[in-house]
């Protein structure tokens, strides 16, 4: 039985129209994935659902009443909940507090709060201490702790917006265990992600959101990661019948259906060269890394993954020189640094980017424009500057892929995605430093703007400029870098050379050495 229907929704903001014409359906049990473009209108329509904003037109229902929230608590009052993306929980609550908040178990004693939360974590797999504080928790990771506080909710239908977007392959796990949990007591989950491959294992139908319409409707079975992908993006959208689509399904999809062909794959990054930019010798930071010898070559993207515990963080902390460390010898392009013993000591301070910050550590009030440069422009006398500054915004809003009606929009009234990439391209554009390091860089991205990533990184490395990038999303790294380390109890063993693996070989070795330990 349909649990949720959703009718011609339609949703502008101002002139700019995302949703129009929104059709389709969750069934009583069924895990609905939701995929699109980066500003396709996926968290818009998701907060339509879960009561956040109101439809300018369309008509919803939930187990056949008519539904339309007034609130987001008031949609969970009417049994439709809600996981934001970058949901933050207050940070002096327990992990245990946070599971159950909200619910009929908030104000019972810790004992008791305790040994239920231990129970639901433990449950869906979830490697999470109860006791644990909240701002010990990683930022990405709070989407998982609300994952779990929906367990313990009486809703009937969860929407999960991007949750995975930074898990670790292990956590992903656990958070599908959490969908699969919500599909066996019969709620509905509407599951918005841009990791197709990893979403495909979990949901029972795809819903394609592309143009304000649902441009496809198919089952799961048969869907293919790469196919789905070029299924999401804008173009001419000519009718094609359906065994002639690229994801090879059979079953008759609702709507348009596009045959279309990717955006240009990009060309093997060439081999780094030989020149060492970093040389790191013997890594230590008490605790957490054991001993980790790091050699980046001119030009090189050298990845770092792991499992959360791994000691990956620490490490990208010592780099940053955000955590104390202790190195044997440092060289930067073949010049010894002095080291010290000093416990405190930071030896290396590369510049980091982290998508982690709320707005991505940028003004949210601010424009586009002015968020893009830091140049004194607008003053009469500066018209030159003033039109460079502004060419090379709109250069870099159109290189970016990005839906905007214009560069005078607020940065906050951009899609995640959208708001990603620009920082960015931001940062990397302002970053010193010969070797940066970049974290989780294509996170909640789409195909195309995955591939004007890895164009970023591929012309500052053809600048001759290094990057370190800390990853948990395997399809990332396999796309952007050279070599790939997998730390585990705080060291590399062994290093995965991308130029000499295919893609898919590359991701199957890194789920394989990020693998709980039986
Ligand atoms: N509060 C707002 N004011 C103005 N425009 C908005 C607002 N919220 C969203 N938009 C616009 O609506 C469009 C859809 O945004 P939305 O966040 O729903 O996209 P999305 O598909 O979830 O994208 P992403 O994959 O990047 O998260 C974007 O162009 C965005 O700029």
């Amino acid at each position: 039985m349909d649990l949720l229907q959703v009718e011609g929704l339609a949703k502008a903001y101002g002139s700019r129209r995302v949703l129009r014409d929104v059709t389709f359906s969750v069934a009583e049990g069924e895990v609905v994935g939701l995929v699109g473009a980066n500003g396709a209108g996926k968290s818009t329509l998701g907060d339509i659902v879960a009561g956040r904003y109101a439809p300018d037109a369309g008509l919803m229902t939930v187990a056949g009443h008519a539904y339309a929230p007034l609130s987001a608590s008031d949609a969970r009052h009417l049994g439709v909940g809600a996981v934001e993306q970058l949901v933050r929980l207050d940070p002096g609550m327990t992990v245990a507090r946070a599971v159950f908040r909200d619910t009929d178990l908030a104000d019972a004693p810790d004992a008791r709060v305790r040994a239920r939360a231990r129970a639901v974590l433990a449950d869906v797999g979830l490697d999470l201490d109860p006791d644990q504080l909240v701002a010990d928790v990683p930022r990405f990771v709070h989407g998982l702790v609300e994952a779990a506080r929906v367990l313990a909710e009486d809703t009937r239908l969860v929407v999960m917006d991007e949750v995975s977007a930074a898990l670790t392959p292990t956590e992903v796990e656990g958070l599908h265990a959490i969908a699969r949990r919500l599909r066996s007591q019969g709620r509905g989950v509407l599951y918005i992600s841009h990791r197709l491959p990893e979403m495909l294992d979990v949901v029972d139908r795809v819903l394609v959101l592309r143009e304000g319409r649902i441009a496809l409707d198919a089952p799961a079975e048969g869907l293919e990661p790469a196919g789905l992908a070029v299924a999401t993006l804008d173009g001419a959208v000519p009718a094609a019948r359906p065994e002639a689509l690229p994801w090879g399904t059979t079953a008759a999809p609702v709507l348009i259906p596009a045959a279309r062909t990717a955006p240009e794959a990009p060309a093997p990054r060439p081999e780094p060269s030989a020149d060492v930019a970093l040389e790191v010798r013997n890594l230590r930071v008490p605790g957490s890394a054991a001993g980790l010898d790091l050699t980046l070559r001119r030009g090189e993207v050298l990845g770092l993954t792991g499992r959360r515990r791994s000691g990956l963080q620490e490490i990208a902390g010592a780099l940053t020189g955000e955590i104390p460390a202790q190195v044997d010898a440092v060289s930067v392009r073949g010049e010894q640094r002095p080291v010290t013993t000093d416990p405190g000591a930071a030896p290396l301070r590369l510049a980091a980017y982290r998508p982690d910050d709320d707005a991505y550590g940028m003004d949210p009030r601010e424009t586009i424009a002015r968020t893009l440069s830091d140049a004194e422009w607008g003053r009469p006398e500066d018209l030159r500057t003033e039109i460079a500054t502004l060419r090379g915004v709109i250069d870099t809003v159109h290189r970016m892929n990005v839906r905007t009606m214009s560069i005078r929009t607020v940065f906050g009234a951009l899609s995640g995605g959208d708001q990603h990439k620009l920082a960015l391209a931001r940062w990397m554009a302002a970053a010193d430093g010969d070797v940066v390091v970049v974290h989780e860089p294509t996170r909640g991205l789409d195909l195309r703007s995955r591939r004007e990533v890895r164009r970023l990184l591929d012309d500052a490395t053809a600048h001759g400029r290094s990057v370190v990038v800390v990853s948990v999303d395997p399809d990332e790294l396999a796309e952007v870098c050279d070599r790939i380390g997998v730390v585990s109890d705080g060291r590399v063993d062994e290093w995965l050379d991308t130029h000499e693996m295919s893609a898919a070989d590359v991701r199957a070795a890194i789920l394989g050495a990020v693998a709980t330990p039986a």
